[in-house]
């Protein structure tokens, strides 16, 4: 299938209104219009040289009638459609006077947070969608293979109690999604320790996925995080529905990849040289950006990123930042 890209360039704005019972108002696409029937985040078009937040304070009147406080930045996503190419800016709006009404005949609906995904909505939301209901930091393991290296007996044991006990501090700073990976580990140590690495997470209420074994992760009752040469193993998703998938992508056709299979989520790298390898460049942002517009699920950051980049990622569409060092407490 060939490809042309769309050469139409819209910038638009959209407000997560968010009432005193933290619920958002959503708006459906009246039927005439691109996307009707959907159900969006109420905001439009940018005029030329108009500002971001004159924008949507300007839209929100004309479509809902109040005069709205712009807040925070939630996500900017960028995303391709068949006939254009979007980035669609999303803001917090906790502020505003008046009574949201469809202004233009549009129905309008308050719905909880955790029901966002019920309703059907144009693919640039799911990014948006998943930015305010999902963490906003992906923690993978450091390579219990590598810290233990050359070691055995009591020295071996302390050093892999050693990581067990990072994990748990890490935990306890605040991470709830986790993907243990250990490559060079003994496959039956690395399997032990994947389990007693469960076992915290589960306590610590973290969703948890094991690296490249789907096996290991139906046996573990646990997630799955596919390598990027995994892809193109599988046609079909390699775990159930509801069991969480994810995978590490480099290129677009990985993350369409991905997508196909269903992951939930991908990590996409290295966006910054890294610890490990210093003297390779990242992509950086801007192509970060350009692969994202070509799927909608969630993305991660990875490859040199830490916390301190995570305004850096949302505002080029990911939902946040996935890392080794980055975020353990070692
Ligand atoms: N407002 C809004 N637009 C979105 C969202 N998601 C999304 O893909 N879009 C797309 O962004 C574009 C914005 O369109 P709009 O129709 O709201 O623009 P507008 O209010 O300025 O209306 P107009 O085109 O009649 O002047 C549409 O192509 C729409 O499909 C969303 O959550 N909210
Ligand atoms: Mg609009």
């Amino acid at each position: 299938m060939s490809e042309t890209a769309p050469t139409r360039f819209v910038r638009v704005v959209a407000g997560v209104i968010g009432d005193a019972r933290g619920r958002i108002l959503l708006a459906q696409r009246t039927g005439a219009s691109d996307l009707g029937g959907l159900w969006e985040f109420p905001g439009g078009k940018i005029d030329p040289g108009e500002s971001t937040e004159h924008a949507l304070a300007r839209e929100l009147d004309e479509e809902l009638g109040i005069h709205a406080e712009v807040g925070e930045a939630v996500i900017t996503v960028p995303q391709l459609y068949p006939d254009k190419r979007l980035t669609l800016d999303v803001r917090h709006v906790t502020r505003w006077q008046g009574n949201p009404r469809g202004r233009e005949g549009q129905a309008l609906l308050w719905v909880p947070p955790r029901k966002l995904a019920l309703y059907r909505m144009p693919p640039a939301d799911r990014p948006v969608v998943a930015a305010l209901q999902q963490p906003d930091r992906y923690l993978v393991t450091p390579d219990v293979g590598q810290l233990t290296a050359g070691l055995s007996g009591a020295e071996l044991e302390a050093a892999e109690q050693a990581w067990l006990d990072a994990l748990e501090r890490t935990l306890a700073a605040g991470i709830c999604r986790v993907q243990v990976r250990s490559p060079t580990a003994d496959p039956q140590r690395s399997a032990r320790l994947a389990a007693s690495a469960v076992e915290l997470c589960r306590s610590a209420s973290a969703e948890v996925l094991v690296n490249g074994d789907p096996e290991l992760a139906a046996r573990l009752g646990v997630g799955v995080h596919l390598r990027s040469d995994q892809l193109c193993v599988y046609f079909d998703r390699p775990v159930g529905a509801d069991v969480p998938l994810a995978a590490s992508c480099h290129t677009v056709d990985e993350l369409r990849a991905a997508e196909r299979l269903g992951c939930n989520f991908v990590v996409l790298g290295n966006v910054k040289p890294t610890a490990s390898h210093p003297a390779r460049d990242g992509i950086g942002w801007e192509a970060f950006a350009a692969m994202r517009e070509h799927v909608s699920m969630p993305i991660y950051a990875i490859g040199g990123v830490g916390i301190d980049d995570m305004d850096d990622a949302r505002a080029h569409g990911a939902q946040g930042i996935a890392a080794i060092r980055g975020l353990w407490a070692g």
